[in-house]
């Protein structure tokens, strides 16, 4: 299987702070990632950092072939990396309709219909306006946005952050659907058991370096390693 994302040697942070060292990271095409970790470890930097939101102090990314550690935000979008971030990327004043047309972009299978055909509920709401939205349908749109680019590798930050046990379910759905489409997708969830259950590989992050990596249903079968590799550091 062709590689996804490549990533060797990263030092990366917020200016001169330093938050990640030394991260490698092999993803192959239709794979799945899990970050794990506590929190303040830098999970959400390393997706902001693929991303090109911080710092990059060394290392590269190799993203479908192409170097793009260099790359501008919107450079690497194009390329076909769609981010999720912990913020909900939408637009609090356009309706959900526009705030899916304006992130329109790429060659592939997602339209409008195929999100609306994916999240009916957006299809009900497509005339609200992003603030009149519950926390759940906010997140499909986020995801939504994302799939409008028509995305090879899908970044999603804690996708299910705050919101109730029965939208967690039900987005946790769309998304074991979007793993077995033909979708790379690096996830950061809360719940490690739901984390590996949906993914294939994972990587254990402390203090800004990877403590673990290997397949999510080898840490899944063994609970007590989980534990004592989320409270070793
Ligand atoms: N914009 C920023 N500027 C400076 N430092 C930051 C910034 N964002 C995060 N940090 C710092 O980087 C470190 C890693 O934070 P990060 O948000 O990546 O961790 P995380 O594992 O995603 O945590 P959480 O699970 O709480 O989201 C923390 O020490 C944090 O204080």
């Amino acid at each position: 299987m062709a590689e996804c994302l490549k990533v060797r040697g990263l030092v990366a942070g917020y200016g001169a702070t330093v938050v990640l060292e030394d991260i490698d990271l092999d993803i192959p095409e239709q794979g799945s990632l899990a970050i794990l970790g506590r929190n303040g470890v830098g999970k959400t930097t390393l997706l902001a950092t693929i991303m090109g939101h911080t710092t990059l102090h060394s290392g590269s990314i190799v993203f479908d072939g192409q170097a793009i550690e260099r790359l501008p935000v919107h450079e690497r979008a194009r390329l076909g990396i769609g981010y999720v971030p912990q913020t909900r990327d939408i637009f609090p004043s356009l309706t959900v309709e526009e705030n899916l047309m304006v992130a329109e972009h790429g060659a592939g299978d997602w339209s409008l219909d195929k999100v609306y055909e994916f999240f009916p509920r957006l299809l009900e709401r497509r005339g609200n306006f992003g603030n009149q939205l519950s926390g759940g349908e906010q997140q499909m749109l986020s995801i939504g946005r994302a799939l409008m680019g028509n995305p090879k590798l899908l970044i999603l930050d804690e996708p299910l952050e705050g919101l109730s046990p029965i939208i967690v379910d039900v987005l946790m759905e769309s998304i074991r659907r979007l793993l077995e489409d033909k979708l790379t997708v690096i996830l950061v969830e809360q719940s490690a058991r739901r984390a590996l259950q949906s993914t294939q590989e994972v990587i254990v992050l402390d203090r800004g370096r990877i403590t673990w990596k290997g397949q999510s249903g080898y840490l899944l079968a063994h609970p007590d390693e989980l534990s004592a590799i989320m409270l070793a550091g």
